[in-house]
């Protein structure tokens, strides 16, 4: 039985953070793939993707190009719609009979489970496997014992870097270079992409 960490996200774009958090989780749990798992439309942020779903797939794969135990799905972005994870898991579990999911997820996405949606039902299908996220203090003890019990945290090195803060800096021509790979830096400067 293979373990599979899900990496969901906007990915707008993918950064170092998101690169290291499914590392920290793929060694940490011992998982033997991470599956970065672009939304189409994410369920609980107000704003639609700043890029099209084609571009943010594209820069994942340029981010993980050379890792053969990362993989990019488009299950979400062929799917189209609302981005609702238990539809996710429960594609992924037919698809693939064999394998075990858990949810990779940081802090600020942990204190949100209760609002997910049919979070009770997904909570039964997979395990969460928890980064605590630079700036957002993680509140387990303020969830219901249903998803606590199912959150294994896992240690990461803190790290400051969001996609909103990447998207701000490149509209004020300020520098992202270290913050994503160079090869995503190199593509969002040949697109022109988040440019003012
Ligand atoms: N720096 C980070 N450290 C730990 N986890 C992170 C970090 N950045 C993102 N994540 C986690 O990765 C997942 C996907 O995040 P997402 O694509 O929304 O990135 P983001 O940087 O939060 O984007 P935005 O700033 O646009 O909201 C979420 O579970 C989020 O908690
Ligand atoms: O299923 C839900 O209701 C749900 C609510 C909020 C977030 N998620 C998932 O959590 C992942 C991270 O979300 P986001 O908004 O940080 O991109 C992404 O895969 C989303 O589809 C899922």
């Amino acid at each position: 039985m293979s373990r599979i960490g899900i990496m969901g996200g906007t990915f707008d774009p993918i950064h170092t953070g998101h690169l290291i958090a499914a590392e920290a989780a793929r060694d940490g749990c011992g998982l033997d793939e991470v599956w970065f798992i672009p939304t189409y439309h994410p369920p609980l942020k107000d704003n639609e993707p700043g890029v099209s779903s084609e571009l943010r797939l594209q820069m994942i794969q340029e981010a993980i190009g050379g890792q053969s135990a990362f993989k990019a799905l488009d299950i979400e972005l062929k799917r189209g719609g609302m981005s609702y994870s238990i539809d996710t898991v429960l594609e992924l579990r037919s698809r693939y009979p064999g394998a075990e999911f858990s949810y990779i997820i940081g802090s600020d996405r942990i204190n949100d489970l209760p609002r997910w949606h049919r979070i009770e039902e997904l909570a039964e299908l997979v395990t969460f496997i928890g980064l605590e996220r630079e700036g957002t203090p993680l509140r387990l003890e303020q969830l219901p014992a249903y998803i606590r019990e199912r959150v294994m945290m896992t240690a990461m090195p803190p790290i400051g870097i969001s996609s909103t803060d990447i998207r701000s800096r490149v509209e004020a021509d300020r520098s992202i270079a270290y913050l994503v790979p160079d090869t995503v830096h190199q593509f969002i400067k040949r697109r022109g992409l988040y440019e003012s």
